[in-house]
């Protein structure tokens, strides 16, 4: 089951993407609808709002008088936290009761309009969100909706931000345009993206990425690691001692192959084992071929070079996991071989033209590997007099 987190604004038009998901077959599970249902005339949820916010809250018939309730709770944060502490964890359950009746082989979409305020973004493979300029959601809301100017603009200040939302989001949906430009965007993603990353999670497979390409340094690259290791350290837990973003692309204005290397640090590769499963699950499926990292001259003993490798199952976002043990030379490399380029230009400039002149004659990515080798063996000494230089250690006391 792929789980996907759909959110944005007020009047972004998540429903509209929402809807269109559910035509193309997902399952929607409606945070809006369930924050309905939780508090209907003879609920808990009812009961304590009463009890929170008075009679007043009530209209004659018993329910809940939902125009009273948010003149109350927008533009005033201690009683929308109040309301929020009352309201959302009986969403989440609600939420949690349903998906877990859609198929297995199911695309379940949640619809959550406070997903990233929630700090949610974690638990999903994917997170999809919807805007569109707050001019036009103004507008939209007010003219199709009838809805009060100074309501809707108080609704969007206690909202996450543009910038809050655009960390979390790996599709960024614009529908500043028309509806049927929105549903084409919905379509391709649906179809490109969705029910591919779905079969590879189910199946433990993952997307082909062809040839070694390099490309320009991406400054979305830190940002799309940070989302990537949030995921795996929620689904790892306490196993993963850390998670950092290492390889070409955790270096600022390196040119790279548009893969995200993420180094999972692990007590012992027992550890890493007893994840597979867990990992598989949360989107980074095994790549059992790979066991063990070339030694370097530092530590011969390829015992010592041990590791699991995973791979990311999103088509959309090429990523590899590499899990290693604290205190392994490989794990200790993984993160001083950035550091260094990071810290010394001449360097970095001398490994991208590597990279690419190796790039444009090999067309397999385990030839270019290898053709990179000599490289790094005159490279590794350098690293290593940069650390040493430096006192740079891979475990920075706090
Ligand atoms: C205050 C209430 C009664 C107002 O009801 P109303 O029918 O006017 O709005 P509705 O519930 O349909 O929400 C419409 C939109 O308002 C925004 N909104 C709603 N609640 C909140 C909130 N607590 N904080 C910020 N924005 C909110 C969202 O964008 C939502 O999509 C209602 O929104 C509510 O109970 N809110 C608390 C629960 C909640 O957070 N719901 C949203 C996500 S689960
Ligand atoms: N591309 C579009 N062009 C014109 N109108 C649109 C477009 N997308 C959505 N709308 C309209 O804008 C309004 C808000 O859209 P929608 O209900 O999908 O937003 P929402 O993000 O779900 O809102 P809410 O946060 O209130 O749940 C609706 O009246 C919808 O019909």
């Amino acid at each position: 089951m792929l789980q996907v987190g759909l959110t944005g604004g007020i009047g972004a038009g998540k429903s509209t993407v929402a809807r269109r998901l559910a035509e193309l077959g997902a399952t929607v599970v409606d945070s809006d609808r369930i924050a309905r249902e939780v508090v209907e005339p003879g609920t808990d949820g009812l009961r304590e709002i009463v009890a929170a916010f008075g009679d007043d809250v009530l209209a004659e018939d018993g329910s809940l008088n939902r125009p009273a309730l948010a003149a109350k709770v927008f533009g005033n944060e201690e009683n929308r936290a109040r309301l929020n502490s009352i309201v959302h964890p009986r969403v989440r359950d609600r939420a949690v009761e349903l998906t877990g009746k859609a198929p297995a082989d199911g695309i379940v979409v949640q619809d959550i309009p406070l997903l990233v305020e929630n700090g949610m973004a974690p638990a999903f493979h994917l997170v999809v969100v919807v805007d569109a300029d707050v001019e036009l959601r103004v507008h939209r809301l007010t003219t199709s909706r009838g809805m009060d100017e100074k309501d809707v603009r108080a609704r969007i200040a206690a909202q996450a931000s543009e910038e809050q939302r655009r960390e979390a989001a790996d599709v960024w949906l614009d529908n500043s345009g028309a509806e049927e430009d929105i549903r084409a965007a919905v379509d391709e993603l649906w179809h490109n993206r969705l029910l591919p990353f779905e079969r590879h999670v189910r199946e433990g497979t993952y997307p082909e990425r062809g040839g070694p390409k390099i490309v320009d340094y991406d400054p979305e690259w830190p940002r799309q690691a940070r989302r990537l290791i949030a995921r795996l350290k929620l689904a790892a837990g306490d196993k993963a001692l850390r998670v950092d973003h290492v390889g070409s692309t955790a270096v600022p204005g390196l040119a790279a192959k548009d893969v995200i290397d993420l180094q999972m640090t692990v007590a012992s590769l027992d550890d890493a084992d007893a994840l597979a499963e867990t990992l598989t699950g949360a989107g980074f499926p095994v790549r059992p071929e790979f066991t063990r990292d070339t030694p370097k001259a530092t530590d011969p003993d390829p015992e010592h070079w041990r590791k699991r490798m995973h791979v990311s199952a999103d088509p959309g976002r090429w990523a590899n996991l590499h899990i290693r043990a604290a205190g392994s030379p490989g794990r200790r490399y993984a993160l001083l071989f950035p550091a260094w380029l990071r810290a010394d230009d001449e360097a970095r400039a001398e490994y991208e033209a590597v990279k690419r002149e190796t790039a444009s004659r090999f067309a397999d990515i385990p030839t270019y590997a290898d053709a990179k080798e000599p490289w790094f063996a005159q490279a590794d000494a350098r690293a290593e007099a940069w650390a040493e230089r430096e006192g740079w250690t891979p475990d920075p006391a706090a």
